[in-house]
């Protein structure tokens, strides 16, 4: 019992179609364990998003197993963060009071308002966004908007965190910062994570494991193991040679899977 526990999220044989009867995912297995990071790959349609929305709940059915720490995901205990493509922002509040409110959706009897609103502060400095506390989403550019979702997510303090592309509004060097104050977030927080991207180089700077998705449905995905890269100092990865030679591993795998 207790190794289920700390078991982690198990995906088991999950496979969904939409109502148009296409499948839109295929069979998808593996077990990522409590407080890992797996970044996810795939060509586009491979399904990347509705395995998270599947994880998330969002999807009124699906095939096959979805467990955290042996009990079913869904379970009102298991608190899921989700960052969403479009930042799923309420346009109607500004950026304090959609962080306000998924805090108190999540956490209705969780500390003093002077806690909430300090919590909330450091989020947003944590993301470098303390002076959009004030200003709507869409008054924000979608770069802006991410690090909202971003911030939120953390400050529900989730079990499993989702994120579907987040950086992919930001430019090259804004990125590379967000991944930096992303890795150092998860580190003090570190939930269940996974992350998908469409960027090589991102899933390998961020993942301990890279789940990357087949173009054909009746195909596995791949995953491979980058503990090597996940131990180094984030700034020290990128020059690496286990970097470099993880970047060819990849292409390998997606040669053969797109
Ligand atoms: N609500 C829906 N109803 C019907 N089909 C859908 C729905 N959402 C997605 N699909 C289909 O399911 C498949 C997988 O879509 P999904 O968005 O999960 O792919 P993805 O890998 O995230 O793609 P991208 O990289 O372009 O975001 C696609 O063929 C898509 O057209």
């Amino acid at each position: 019992m207790s190794s289920l526990r700390n078991s982690g999220l198990s995906i088991k044989a999950l496979q969904v179609e939409y109502k148009s009867g296409q499948k839109a995912l295929g069979q998808v297995d593996f077990t990522l364990p409590e407080h890992g990071i797996y970044t996810i790959i795939g060509p586009s349609g491979s399904g990347k998003s509705t395995l998270l929305r599947a994880v998330a709940g969002l999807l009124p059915d699906y095939e096959g197993e979805l467990l955290f720490n042996g009990k079913s995901v869904h379970d009102q205990e298991t608190l899921i963060g989700l960052v969403p493509q479009n930042y799923g922002l309420l346009p109607w509040k500004t950026v304090r009071d959609n962080i306000r409110v998924a805090m108190k959706i999540t956490r209705p009897v969780g500390g003093s308002r002077e806690a909430i609103e300090a919590d909330i502060t450091h989020w947003l400095q944590s993301m470098g966004i303390a002076e959009l506390a004030g200003r709507y989403p869409l008054s924000l550019s979608g770069g802006q908007q991410q690090r909202v979702a971003i911030a939120r997510a953390f400050a529900i303090r989730p079990a499993i965190l989702l994120l579907d592309e987040p950086f992919s509004a930001l430019d090259a060097i804004t990125r590379e910062a967000l991944q930096q104050i992303f890795l150092d977030n998860w580190l003090t927080h570190p939930a269940t994570a996974l992350f998908v991207t469409h960027d090589v180089e991102e899933a390998i700077l961020l993942g301990q494991k890279i789940v990357v998705m087949p173009s054909a449905k009746h195909d596995s995905p791949e995953i491979l193991d980058n503990t090597a890269v996940f131990a180094m100092k984030h700034e020290k990865k990128r020059d690496s040679d286990e970097f470099f030679e993880q970047s060819k591993r990849i292409r390998k795998v997606m040669l053969a899977k797109w």
